[in-house]
């Protein structure tokens, strides 16, 4: 099943265009990489499907409905949930408070409840602690808890913020450039980690990164994008051969 689909998609910034004619479908499951080069139109992607861009022209579908005029909020709301190639952390906050923000998607309490402190809203509370304590230990976060999101290594950052995305209990996860900036074992840990919440969530993954072997060894199928089109689609394998690619991308190796 489809759980994603663009039909035609083109954004236009005054003159010039950033998307044009995009079709792409991503199944539920799947682990679905987006490459290209810089300015290739990947994160312009990204926004339209989060609804941050309105594209200017083509649909996008969830599950079959449309997402035109939907606030990002609204489409936040339906399951999908992103990270940012600038990082957009609470930097004064903890960790542990950073993902408990994460949260309030699935987790609002009636602020009466909140205002009275009663029993049931202090359980409530303990028990999203305990979840998100949980979700900071699947990514190696625990020891930092309470630590300000600032403190962290650039690595630590980016896991943080993947595991506030995954706080609002996304259906389909949107990860921009999760890699930027780790070290070659950290990327090795990093497909793992996502491949691991992926089955331990029965997410749906889309991700762009421009480190190539990553993605050729992460993804179940992928797109490559070129001046905003998709010049390949299929497999990594289909990929890695697709002379389009090759010429516009991979420089003749990878
Ligand atoms: N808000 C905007 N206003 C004007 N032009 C924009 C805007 N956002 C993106 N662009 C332009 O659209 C094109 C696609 O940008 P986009 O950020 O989507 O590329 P990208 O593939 O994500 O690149 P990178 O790999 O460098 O992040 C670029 O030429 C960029 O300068």
């Amino acid at each position: 099943m489809n759980l994603l689909q663009l039909e035609d998609v083109g954004v236009r910034f005054g003159g010039l265009r950033a998307l044009q004619g995009v079709d792409l479908e991503v199944k539920q499951g799947e682990i679905f990489g987006l490459l290209g080069p810089n300015g290739a139109g990947k994160t312009t992607l990204f926004n339209v499907i989060s609804g941050l861009t309105a594209p200017s022209s083509g649909t996008v579908r969830w599950r079959g409905a449309s997402l035109a005029g939907l606030s990002s909020h609204r489409i936040a709301r339906l399951g999908i949930a992103r990270t940012f190639q600038n990082l957009r952390l609470f930097s004064s906050m903890s960790c542990l408070e950073n993902v408990l923000v994460g949260m309030h998607q699935h987790a609002r309490q009636p602020p009466l409840a909140a205002l009275l402190q009663t029993q049931s809203f202090r359980r409530r509370e303990s028990q999203l602690q305990q979840e998100a304590l949980a979700l900071l230990d699947l990514f190696q976060l625990e020891a930092t808890a309470h630590q300000d999101a600032a403190s962290l290594s650039y690595g630590d950052r980016r896991r943080l913020e993947m595991a506030r995305a995954l706080a609002s209990r996304p259906q389909l996860l949107l990860l921009d450039e999760p890699a930027a900036g780790m070290n070659p074992s950290e990327k090795d840990e990093l497909r793992e980690l996502i491949r691991r919440i992926r089955d331990q969530f029965k997410l749906t993954v889309l991700i762009i990164e421009h480190h190539v072997p990553l993605m050729l060894g992460l993804c179940d199928r992928l797109a490559v994008l070129n001046f905003g089109q998709r010049i390949a689609l299929g497999s990594p394998d289909q990929v890695r051969r697709d002379p389009a690619v090759i010429e516009a991308y991979l420089g003749g190796g990878t």
